[in-house]
């Protein structure tokens, strides 16, 4: 997208970013220093005979050179956007187009039905025209609980709704509002109040006395509710008509595939297509409320523009979430895939989809911009004119029908039409299928952020949710759609290539576990695989590795990180390296060899443990879960400190020898230190439990004892 310049009625502007030029040069730079080290290695495998060592070495390092061409590319050409929305308000109401807001649920234990209400409430209380919002609900848990709180949010909101348009509300989540205390306070406000808290009271009792389970078997469920008028607060004698509220549970039962998340947006497509048909769709999960009730407009500024319009498929929001601690020890901002690769993205063929906080031209979902590809029946197409009452017998029959458990089978969807099937991470791939068909996209970041969910608060379900991205990403890897294939055919060089980037995110783990253990070893044994400090080589390894670093931190402080998070989320990058992706491959393979099967483990959404919360404020990192995932880390850990402690006692007998091995280490321990606190010196039930320890400490022994017969 070539950058265009500011001009008076735009509705957006574009600016690339200024660390482009320099970024281009050091790219240059760079290059030439991975040649050097390439060209290094070969030599050492001609002449020295360490060919083990010097192969693992080299195989690291064509991996992470890979995994940095593929993050240059995202450097490439970064921009900035702002957008206009004073301007678009000023068109008149008539020409705002119809909005559909998809809300996933799955399991009201793990995400409490007034979680859901709260996000429900504050889209339908957006600043938008009320009769052209709809907001679609999916729950795949078929709970009775979420249910019943969507009639009884559908009650409260005439209320809340009302009293946001007249005292201009700005947090629409009514928990949000009504929990901040900065407000002034009167009489209606104290009336709303006591109004939610009854409403949260009898929700919240449903769902601690009755135990229901979430069932994989259920029959499809639709239920419109009832949409009455409210009388606008401005001019006393205009009604204006409460935004459509609709819940659908579709159909499920074992015997056909349901597709996860994936399948429950398609079923939303398809109810949505019969009854409202809306040309833009928002698509949220069940706790990103909104927290800026202008959004739509700002996404409008892009979709209404003529320019981009033909070929844009989507315009994605930044995920950001409440309560994360003061320097993010488990890096769930998300910084580097959520801000600046899509900063990246947007100047290449647009942001990736992320899942949630995106919204979408329908038609994106119909084949590719130039060849629109029908569903089966009429109702169910982007040009299908829905201008029946939504609780006509027939539109709530075939609304029904086509959220039946086997409506799919044998059609397009998922595969041509609607979100794509075949991975865990059904929103990278989605997007992706969408830009390999010609779609653009915009990454929009207002100042005021769009939208706040909730991230992990524990460090086992930071790292599972990793290991199912890590799964989903290696699918879509290995697959026919490979971004390294097809990916680099289908949309550009470099955006096939800053695909490849997260599809091979596992792939680091070959160059973290070969540098976590072989020098450490190796060191352990007095020998040494780099370069003496008296070789040029040594300075080669010294930039190249001060350059990447020192790119990476900077990239994080220029879109708005601290260098303190920053070396929090690298950080993570080891402990994931070592938890999610291992185990994430691991899994992958055995599905692939049809050994077993992974579904989507839903990251929970409830954080009651006080002790862990309190432990998380303080920044402790808390292992708590005796879980077999932690084990390669302490392994890892162990295997370091020694070979630090061995490799200080060195540096006084064998002088400059060891110079570059014990500095990987020293980066290694220092890495490590919660990991030995949580070991050793920690009492809380946040420690790391005897028993990983001591297997960890086991193999730590068997790996450096079995080198010893590989090297002598
Ligand atoms: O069978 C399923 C499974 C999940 N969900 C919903 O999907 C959403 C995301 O699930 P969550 O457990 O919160 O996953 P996260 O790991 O937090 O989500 C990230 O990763 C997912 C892909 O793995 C994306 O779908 C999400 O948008 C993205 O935020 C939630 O609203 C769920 O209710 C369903 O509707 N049906
Ligand atoms: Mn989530």
């Amino acid at each position: 997208m070539k950058p265009q310049r500011k001009h008076s009625a735009a509705l957006h502007t574009c600016y690339p970013c200024r660390r482009t030029i320099p970024y281009r040069v050091y790219a240059v730079i760079h290059t030439c220093g991975i040649i050097s080290l390439m060209y290094h290695h070969a030599h050492s495998l001609a002449t020295a005979d360490t060919t083990l060592t010097t192969s693992l070495l080299l195989i690291a390092d064509v991996v992470l050179a890979f995994m940095w061409a593929t993050t240059t590319c995202l450097r490439f050409n970064p921009v900035h956007r702002t957008e206009y929305p004073k301007r678009y308000l000023a068109k008149p109401k008539e020409d705002f187009p119809k909005l559909d807001v998809f809300i996933c649920t799955a399991d009201p234990y793990k995400e409490p039905p007034m979680m859901v209400v709260n996000t429900v409430l504050s889209v339908m209380a957006y600043d938008y025209p009320s009769d052209k919002l709809s907001v679609y609900v999916s729950d795949d848990g078929g709970s009775s609980l979420t249910l019943f709180a969507l009639m009884e949010a559908a009650m409260f909101s005439e209320h809340w709704l009302r009293f946001c348009k007249k005292n201009s509300v700005e947090d629409r989540s009514p928990e949000v509002y009504l929990s901040s205390k900065s407000q002034y306070w009167t009489d209606e406000a104290e009336n709303i109040k006591t109004m939610y808290e009854d409403m949260k009271k009898r929700v919240e009792h449903v769902v601690h006395s009755s135990k229901v389970d979430t069932r994989h078997d259920h029959p499809t469920i639709v239920k419109v509710f009832y949409h009455s008028y409210f009388i606008s607060v401005l001019q006393s004698d205009e009604t204006e008509i409460m935004p459509n509220l609709i819940y659908v549970s579709r159909e499920k039962n074992g015997a056909s595939p349901h597709h996860f998340k994936a399948g429950a947006l398609n079923t939303l497509l398809r109810v949505s297509s019969v009854m409202t048909n809306s040309p833009v769709i928002l698509t949220l999960d069940c706790d990103m409320y909104s927290n800026n009730p202008r959004s739509p407009l700002h996404a409008l500024c892009y979709f209404s523009d003529p320019k981009l319009n033909p070929s844009l498929g989507f315009v994605q929001f930044p995920q950001k979430f409440r309560g994360v601690n003061k320097n993010d020890i488990y890096a769930s901002e998300l910084r580097r895939p959520f801000v600046i690769s899509m900063v990246g993205f947007d100047g290449l063929m647009g942001s990736t989809y992320v899942g949630t906080g995106c919204f979408f031209n329908r038609r994106a979902f119909y084949g590719p911009p130039t060849n629109l590809i029908l569903p089966e029946v009429d109702e169910l197409g982007p040009n299908w004119i829905a201008d029946k009452p939504i609780k006509a017998q027939d539109i709530l029959a075939l609304a029904h029908d086509v959220a039946g458990c086997n409506y799919e089978r044998n059609s397009n969807w998922g595969s041509k039409i609607g979100f794509r099937y075949g991975s865990l991470v059904e929103d990278y791939y989605t997007g992706y299928r969408l830009h390999c068909e010609g779609w653009r996209s915009i990454f929009c970041n207002p100042p005021k952020i769009a939208f706040y969910g909730d991230s992990p608060k524990c460090l086992i379900d930071v790292v599972s949710q990793q290991k199912r991205w890590t799964i989903g990403l290696l699918e879509v890897a290995f697959s026919r759609f490979s971004p390294i294939t097809y990916g680099v055919r289908s949309t550009s060089l470099l955006t096939g290539m800053a695909y490849c980037q997260y599809a091979f995110w596992a792939f680091s783990l070959i160059p973290l576990v070969i540098y976590g253990f072989l020098p450490q070893v190796a060191l352990l044994y007095g020998v040494s695989v780099f370069p003496k400090s008296s070789d040029p080589c040594f300075w080669l390894y010294i930039f190249l590795f001060l350059g990447a670093y020192g790119q990476d931190l900077l990239d994080f402080v220029l879109e708005g990180g601290t260098c303190h998070c920053w070396w929090n989320d690298q950080r993570m990058w080891l402990i994931r390296g070592f938890s999610s992706f291992i185990f994430g491959s691991i899994e992958f393979t055995l599905k692939t060899l049809n050994l077993s099967t992974h579904g989507f483990n839903l990251t929970s959404k409830v954080n009651d443990d006080e002790k862990q919360s309190k432990r998380y404020e303080q920044e402790m990192f808390d292992f708590g879960a005796s879980s077999i995932m932690f084990f390669p880390i302490t392994t890892v850990a162990i295997v370091n400190l020694l070979a630090f402690v061995y490799g200080l006692y060195g540096v006084f007998v064998w002088g400059e020898g060891l110079v570059l091995e014990l500095m990987l280490v020293s980066f290694a321990v220092v890495n490590s230190l919660p990991i030995y606190m949580a070991m050793v010196l920690r009492d809380d039930d946040g420690k790391l439990p005897k028993n990983v320890c001591i297997l960890a400490g086991s193999l730590a022994c068997f790996v450096i004892m079995s080198v010893f017969f590989v090297l002598k």
